[in-house]
C-alpha cells in the first residue's frame, strides 16, 4: 500500500530577488498507512508551511510532494482542489460556521460527496457526532458549545467524508490541557479504528504521546524523526 504522505527533496522560499528566502530546505518525509506523526519544533521553523504544501494549498516550487497517490509537483490548481476534498483538515481555530448548527458544519463537508442525498448527509454527521461524545449537542450552533466541543465537531467534520489522511495545525492551542488531551485522543481513537493517517503539526508537549512517529524541525530542516524518546530525549 502507498504511502500517503512522500516527501522528497522539498525546499520551499517565500518572496523573490532580494526579499527571497527559504523556510524549508531539502526535506524528506513520509507517512505510513494508519499512521500518526506530529511535526513539531520552535516558531517559524517551518511546519505550517509544510502542512499546507501536503494539503494542496499552496504550489510546490522545488521537489516532490506525493499526498494520497498524487504528485504535487506540476499540479494545477483544479488537481489540487479535488485531492483537497480528500484530505480531512483541523485547524486551531476550528473554522465552524457560526449559523449552522454542529450537526449541519459537520454535514457540509460531505456536500462534495455527490452521491449522498441531504437527509443521508445529516444522518452520518450526527452519527459521527455521537462517536464524538456530542450525541445530544447535535443542534446547537458552536456559539453554544464549549471551546473543547467546538474542536470535537471539527474533528468529526474532519473525518465524515472518509479522507485518507488528515491534517491537523495546532488543534489543541486554544484548549486547556484536558480539554486538549480529549480531543486529540478522541482523534486518535477515530483515525485508527478507521485506518486513516494524521499529520499533526503541534507545539503542546502535552500531546506528544499520541503520536506513532515524530518529526522535529529546526530551521526549515528536519533534524529528528523516530520515537518521541528518541527524538525529544
Ligand atoms: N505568507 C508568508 N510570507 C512570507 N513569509 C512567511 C509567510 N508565511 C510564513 N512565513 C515565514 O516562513 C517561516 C516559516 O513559517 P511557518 O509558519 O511555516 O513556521 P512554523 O514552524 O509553523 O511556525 P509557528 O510554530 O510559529 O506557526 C517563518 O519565518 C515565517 O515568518
Amino acid at each position: 500500500m502507498e504511502n500517503p504522505v512522500e516527501i522528497r527533496d522539498v525546499t520551499y522560499a517565500y518572496g523573490e530577488g532580494a526579499l527571497r528566502r527559504e523556510v524549508l530546505r531539502d526535506v524528506e518525509l513520509r507517512v505510513a498507512p494508519g499512521e500518526i506523526v506530529i511535526l513539531t519544533g520552535p516558531s517559524g521553523s517551518g511546519k505550517t508551511t509544510l502542512l499546507t504544501l501536503v494539503g494542496a494549498l499552496r504550489g510546490l516550487q522545488q521537489g516532490s510532494c506525493r499526498v494520497l497517490g498524487h504528485e504535487l509537483a506540476g499540479a494545477r490548481e483544479a488537481e489540487r482542489v479535488a485531492l483537497r476534498r480528500r484530505i480531512g483538515f483541523i485547524f486551531q481555530n476550528h473554522n465552524l460556521l457560526g449559523f449552522l448548527t454542529a450537526r449541519q458544519n459537520v454535514a457540509m463537508a460531505l456536500e462534495m460527496d455527490g452521491g449522498t442525498g441531504e437527509a443521508q448527509r445529516l444522518e452520518r454527521a450526527g452519527a459521527l457526532l455521537g462517536a464524538v461524545g456530542l450525541a445530544e449537542h447535535t443542534e446547537k450552533r458552536p456559539g453554544q458549545l464549549s471551546g473543547g466541543q467546538r474542536q470535537r465537531v471539527a474533528v468529526a467534520r474532519a473525518l465524515v467524508a472518509r479522507p485518507g489522511l488528515i491534517l491537523a495545525d495546532e488543534p489543541t492551542a486554544a484548549l486547556d490541557k484536558a480539554s486538549g488531551q480529549e480531543v486529540v485522543h478522541l482523534l486518535r481513537d477515530l483515525a485508527r479504528s478507521r485506518g486513516t493517517a494524521i499529520l499533526l503539526v503541534t507545539h503542546d508537549p502535552r500531546i506528544l504521546d499520541v503520536a506513532d512517529r515524530i518529526v522535529a524541525m529546526e530551521d526549515g530542516r528536519v533534524v529528528g524523526d523516530g520515537s518521541a524518546q528518541a527524538v525529544l530525549g
